[in-house]
């Protein structure tokens, strides 16, 4: 599968201690990230992610063109509801086209929990089948 973590800054620690505890469950998929959140991933694990540029500065419209190419299939966004960002407008434009295109998002960590043991039953596994009965898109 094709996973993307993004984690605003008073989220990072909560994204890093997630990742650490079920990378067993992350291993062996391809991943991608934000800028900053992906460097603090990699620091804490062993895993090896895709880095795009800081949300801010254009990271959530990167993931968000993956997710218009049918290049993800699923995202791990853990936002701060506390904080103002600078890119909102970005935010609401990713989590909009994971509806459009019905892209799995968690956006906290309960329901990031639920998505990583769905992950780890092969729940997903319908999305391989969709690839493989949709023309033109590759597996
Ligand atoms: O701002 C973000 C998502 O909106 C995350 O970006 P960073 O991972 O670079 O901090």
């Amino acid at each position: 599968m094709k996973i993307a973590f993004i984690a605003h800054d008073r989220k990072k620690d909560e994204m890093v201690n997630f990742v650490t505890a079920y990378e067993h469950v992350f291993q062996g998929h391809e991943m991608y990230s934000t800028g900053t959140t992906g460097q603090r991933i990699m620091e804490a694990t062993s895993l090896n992610i895709h880095r795009y540029m800081s949300g801010p500065l254009g990271g959530d419209q990167q993931i968000g063109a993956l997710v218009a190419q049918d290049e993800l299939d699923l995202i791990i966004f853990l936002r701060d509801p506390l904080m103002a960002q600078p890119h909102e407008p970005d935010i609401s434009a990713l989590l909009r086209l994971c509806d459009v295109y019905g892209i799995p998002v968690a956006t906290n960590i309960a329901t990031a929990e639920i998505l990583v043991k769905a992950i780890d039953r092969g729940d997903f596994g319908w999305r391989d089948l969709v690839h493989k009965y949709k023309p033109g898109i590759e597996e």
